[in-house]
């Protein structure tokens, strides 16, 4: 370790001028050797031999996944800041191998998920979205017969699949509603974890079984790809809602959109399979289906914390201190 180590940034340049301001860049002078230019879409536009010195790498959305060959051109890389969310397809799990330290701001992200998520929940019980939408329509006058929903002390039960950094996130928030019960499907969950953060660790079926409110925070693998398909769907209980913050492609669309044509499920969606959903997809013109562009992670204008996270991450490592948002091998998300 050097006492002002050579740093590359790689991001998208949007990504860059959102969490880079003045006072970022001085300080990131102040703490590191930084070549010309500072900022770099992805590694394979990198001269080989700034890669070659490069000792940390600053990474950040629009940073293409880090390949073997880029990481053998790159010897004294001893760690990724990855001022962003996930990096399980960022870089390459045998990273830790070669002794190099990873760390994410993925626990900062989570948080303006989980509280889009803890929204949406609640939106979800009142039903709050679907009678805007009726109420926009064809306006009507006070009632009191509309199937509004409460959630606390009435034993609705949520399901959340994925005990994931978000999903924790979202357990936590739940707590203040008093719930009937939260279910949680997780393949790699401890059960006594999953009971400490207030909820039950049960199987798949089961869970979509009780389920009146469905929130996804699982990961897109090739094991979750289509996870929810009509088989899935069809478990959940008439009037269920189901809520998707995670990817797309964890849902099977056609059978969701069948689903809630038919008015047995509503849905909000911040993400989609495709994304963005094409303009007239019948998706969008169903009342009981609300869809947001992608935005529930969004830190808006706290944007620039993320760039403090890595500010904060590079600190540490020219001190010799333990890297903050550190993924460690032993509950490393690189392996789930
Ligand atoms: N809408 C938005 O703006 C954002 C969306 N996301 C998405 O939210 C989701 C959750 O993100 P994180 O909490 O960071 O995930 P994470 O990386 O912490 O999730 C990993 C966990 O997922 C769980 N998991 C794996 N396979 C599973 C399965 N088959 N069923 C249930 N759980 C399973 C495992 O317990 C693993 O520990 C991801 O899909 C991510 O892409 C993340 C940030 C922003
Ligand atoms: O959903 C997104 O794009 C995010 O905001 C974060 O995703 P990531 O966890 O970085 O894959």
């Amino acid at each position: 370790m050097t006492m002002r180590p050579r740093v590359l940034l790689a991001m998208d340049p949007a990504t860059f001028a959102l969490q880079f301001g003045p006072e970022e860049l001085t300080r990131l002078a102040g703490l590191a050797t930084l070549g010309d230019p500072i900022v770099v879409s992805g590694l394979d536009a990198v001269d080989p031999a700034r890669l070659a010195e490069t000792e940390v790498l600053i990474t950040s959305w629009g940073c293409p996944p880090i390949t073997a060959a880029q990481l053998n051109a790159a010897p004294r890389l001893r760690t990724v800041l990855h001022a962003a969310g996930s990096v399980r397809s960022l870089v390459p799990p045998d990273l830790h191998d070669r002794g190099v330290q990873v760390a994410t701001a993925a626990t900062m992200n989570a948080v303006p998920v989980a509280e889009y998520t803890l929204a949406a929940i609640i939106l979800a019980g009142k039903r709050v979205l679907p009678l805007a939408q009726v109420g926009r329509e064809q306006p009507v006058g006070w009632q009191n017969s509309f199937a509004t929903r409460t959630l606390s002390n009435l034993g609705r039960t949520i399901g959340i699949v994925g005990f994931s950094t978000i999903g924790r996130k979202v357990l936590d928030l739940l707590r203040v509603l008093d719930t009937g019960s939260v279910l949680v499907a997780d393949p790699f969950a401890d059960p006594d974890l999953v009971r400490a953060a207030g909820a039950e660790l049960l199987p798949l079926p089961e869970v979509l079984g009780r389920a009146e409110i469905l929130s996804l925070h699982a990961p897109l693998l090739p094991s979750t790809h289509h996870l929810i398909g009509g088989a899935e769907l069809a478990l959940l209980p008439d009037g269920a809602t189901l809520i998707n913050t995670a990817r797309g492609g964890i849902v099977d669309s056609a059978a969701l959109l069948a689903e809630c044509a038919s008015g047995r499920l509503d849905a909000i969606l911040d993400v989609t399979d495709p994304e963005p959903l094409p303009a007239g997809h019948p998706l969008l013109a169903l009342p009981n289906v609300t869809v947001t562009p992608h935005l529930a992670g969004s830190l808006g204008s706290e944007t620039r914390r993320l760039s403090h996270f890595a500010l904060d991450g590079l600190a540490a490592y020219v001190a010799g201190e333990p890297l903050p948002g550190a993924v460690t091998p032993e509950a490393s998300e690189l392996s789930a």
